[in-house]
């Protein structure tokens, strides 16, 4: 008995940072997944411990149902149905079971992934044996939005085999839920992105749930039909950087210039709203094409701008940029910055050689590129087992 479920990374085009802070973006999904699955041991297997395998960097863990009662004893018996927020109390409790993996400092910041993951699990399963195998196709802490696809995965998987959704496990290959399943999904999710990122916007966990490309404000998302092709170069820095660091940095910034991050605040949701417009709006040939390519590359680069100003781009963000530029492409930064990811938007009408010659410029400086499928599936699961 077997349930696996998969969520989609993505990208921002606009407005990460900014919607934490109540601000339009826009994110569509990406075409790599994360894969999370879940197996209750049978009475023949004689297994009473909680295990979790964390296959992207090669690490397990158990711990004994007798411990998590112990240590959680009020987790038994939760609503899988009604989404609740980590206690203070109960973070405390998980932080210190965390802390008894005595994760190796280049590690650490797995922690809050494995936070979100007891969290999750003990709120829908109590204190349930299982084995959780999770692996990835996103690079990890990137601006890609593994902590996301992780938390969708993972909600998914535990509510597929929880009391509260009703599926068709005779179902054979990759299945989707209901909008009303998809929606319990999400609200799980922003709670164990909670954990990871501390004030999340929630945009990373809806697009990873419900797919496609999306314009995000305050916790609305406004489904996207694109109208033109789209294509972005994603290039990975590389350098590591952490979510959450980078989130309350920008908080701390606003609280010291009020006024101007205000500002800066307002022109990246007219910036988002822009680009939405932009890509929604109906083509008529090449040239219609090539008009809005050259407002997206513009808005693109004044979005960078003012991360800039919000203090989140980095000197390996700044030589990617300064490589395109050479190219007359426009580049941002996408996620959190501080170094991970950016996009440089890719015209329809680009010789595939100069597509060729910046991304071999951008590897020689120790960089990794991808083209990734835009504005696809959400959060998939598929059984196997069942008779
Ligand atoms: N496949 C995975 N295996 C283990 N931990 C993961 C995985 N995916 C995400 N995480 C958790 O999410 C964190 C990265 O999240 P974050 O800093 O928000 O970057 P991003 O979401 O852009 O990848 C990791 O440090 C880890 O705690
Ligand atoms: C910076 C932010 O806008 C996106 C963070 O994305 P990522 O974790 O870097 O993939 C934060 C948020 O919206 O929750
Ligand atoms: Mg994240």
């Amino acid at each position: 008995m077997e349930v696996r479920a998969r969520a989609p990374g993505k990208i921002i085009l606009a407005g990460e940072h900014a919607v934490v802070h109540g601000s339009t973006a826009v994110a569509a999904a990406i075409d790599l997944y994360t894969y999370v699955s879940l197996r209750f041991p049978t009475p023949e297997d004689n297994d009473d411990a909680l295990k979790l395998q964390l296959k992207d960097v090669d690490l397990e863990f158990s711990w004994p149902v007798g411990k998590l009662k112990e240590v959680l004893p009020e987790l038994g018996g939760k609503s899988a149905s009604s989404p609740s927020s980590c206690s203070l109390e109960t973070a405390k409790a998980i932080d210190a079971l965390v802390e008894e993996l005595n994760l190796a400092d280049a590690k650490i910041g797995l922690a809050s992934g494995i936070s979100a993951f007891l969290w999750l699990y003990t709120s829908i399963h109590g204190n349930k044996p299982a084995k959780v195998v999770v692996n990835s196709e996103l690079p990890l802490g990137s601006g890609l939005g593994s902590s996301a696809a992780l938390c969708v995965a993972l909600s998914a998987a535990l509510l597929a085999l929880s009391d509260s959704l009703k599926l068709d496990f005779s179902h054979q290959g990759w299945q989707t839920f209901g909008d009303s399943e998809l929606d319990l999904v999400n609200k799980w999710a922003f709670e164990g992105e909670k954990m990871i990122h501390g004030r999340p916007s929630g945009i990373d966990n809806t697009v990873s749930t419900f797919g496609n490309m999306i314009k995000f404000r305050s916790g609305e998302l406004t489904r996207i039909k694109t109208n033109m092709p789209l294509k972005m170069l994603v290039t990975n820095t590389k350098v590591g950087r952490n979510t959450r660091a980078l989130v309350a940095g920008v908080s701390e910034r606003a609280a010291r210039h009020g006024g101007a991050m205000t500002s800066v605040f307002k022109a990246v949701d007219s910036i988002s709203n822009e680009v939405a417009a932009i890509i929604q709006s109906p083509v008529s040939d090449d040239l219609a094409i090539t008009e809005k390519e050259e407002k997206l590359g513009e808005l693109m680069e004044m979005n960078q701008g003012l991360l800039q100003c919000m203090g989140v781009s980095h000197g390996s963000i700044e030589t990617v940029i300064k490589t395109t530029l050479k190219y007359k492409l426009a580049t941002k930064l996408t996620g959190a910055g501080g170094g991970g990811c950016v996009l440089t938007l890719l015209p329809t009408l680009l010789a595939g050689t100069v597509v060729d010659k910046v991304i071999a410029e951008l590897e020689e400086s120790g960089f990794q590129c991808l083209i990734a499928g835009i504005g696809g599936r959400g959060m998939e699961i598929s059984f196997s087992g069942f008779s």
